[in-house]
């Protein structure tokens, strides 16, 4: 197992006029046996960073350690890591047996060797009954297994997972979920997953980075991310509905962003905000109220036993004092 340190990482594609560069000075330190997420919208550079630390994508600028070995220009094959992709990437011709010994085989390692290292991680993955199968007569959870057993055979200093859920049904991302949670903590090697789920970034993550462009908006625990969040982007980006942002609710001074979460609005008999609902929708056990401020538009989450507010009516609400979020208008960041 191994700590990894990305320090001033810049990654530019073309050169010249064409030069676009898509991360911008990153720094990062993912302790030892740590599991920590990537997560952002398509394009904000997830991949690539990801990319680059497996040694498929050079490095522009800075530079990238797993444990004390600086890798920058290293193989793949040299970085002693394992990655786990969205397509599964397994040969169609090979049982699932053959698809997990394959690495260990090219290493050269004795019959007896990779026996023993498949059957535990097939135990482990709940696949030993399935090692005689061909990757086709699999269900999309089983292949994904059978690609998380190929990274786990190696035993690898360090888990590269991109996207690796993103093929199956809901109900199966959710399983899948769980083991890859139980499997780190069986076998506490460190971790960098990218998604840009943010429900798989907070359910996973015992770190979570948030990309925005090319560049990191906040690096920390999911509580972190989800009590203080570091802009008004990771504000909208983590939870669902996202945070309300508001620019002139009643106190708000100008030049500054007042940020309150659906749930964390309560209604009142009289006083706080004014709001004339627009629409309500029923999610199960909560309700969620849209409604408007003045020329701005918010949601509140309420409590499905609570009676709910009719569209077309007014009611009030007041924010939770010790709920209210801060951000500075002209550069979106949280104020202290
Ligand atoms: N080979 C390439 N040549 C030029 N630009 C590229 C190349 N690969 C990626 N990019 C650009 O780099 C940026 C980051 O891409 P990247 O694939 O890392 O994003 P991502 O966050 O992983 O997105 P997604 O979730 O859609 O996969 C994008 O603007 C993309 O267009």
């Amino acid at each position: 197992m191994a700590s990894i340190t990305l320090s001033h990482i810049l990654k530019t594609y073309g050169t010249g006029a064409k030069a676009n560069t898509v991360i911008h000075d990153l720094n990062a330190s993912i302790a030892d046996g740590e599991f920590v997420v990537i997560v952002g919208p398509s394009g904000c550079g997830k991949s690539t960073l990801l990319r680059m630390v497996a040694g498929l994508e050079d490095i522009s600028g800075g530079t990238i350690s797993i444990g004390e070995r600086v890798v920058n220009d290293l193989e793949p094959a040299e970085r002693d890591i394992a990655m786990v992709f969205q397509n599964y990437a397994l040969y169609p011709h090979m049982s699932v047996f053959d698809n997990m010994a394959y690495g260990l085989k090219i290493a050269k390692r004795p019959a007896e060797e990779i026996k023993a290292r498949v059957d535990k991680a097939a135990g482990i993955l709940e696949l030993s009954h399935l090692l005689q199968r061909k990757p086709r007569e699999l269900s999309g959870g089983q292949r994904q297994r059978v690609a998380m057993g190929r990274a786990i055979v190696r035993q690898p200093q360090v888990f590269l997972f991109d996207e690796p859920l993103s093929n199956l049904d809901a109900k199966l991302r959710a399983q899948t979920r769980l083991e890859i949670q139980k499997l780190h903590r069986e076998l506490g090697i460190t971790s960098l997953f990218v998604t840009h789920d943010q429900v798989e970034a907070m359910t996973l993550a015992q770190r979570m980075i948030v990309m925005n462009g090319g560049h990191m908006e906040q690096f920390g625990t999911p509580e972190e991310v989800y009590n203080r969040p570091a802009s008004t982007f990771v504000a909208s980006f983590i939870g669902s509905p996202p945070m309300n942002l508001l620019q002139r609710a009643p106190g708000t001074p100008d030049g500054q962003i007042l940020g309150i979460r659906p749930e964390h609005l309560d209604i009142t008999p009289s006083g706080g905000w004014t709001l004339s609902v627009d629409t309500v929708e029923l999610l199960g056990a909560e309700r969620l109220v849209h409604a408007r401020l003045g020329d701005e538009t918010l949601t509140l989450r309420l409590d499905e036993s609570l009676p709910a507010p009719q569209p077309g009516t007014t009611f009030h609400a007041t924010p939770r004092a010790d709920r209210v979020h801060w951000f500075d208008a002209h550069t979106q960041k949280r104020i202290a």
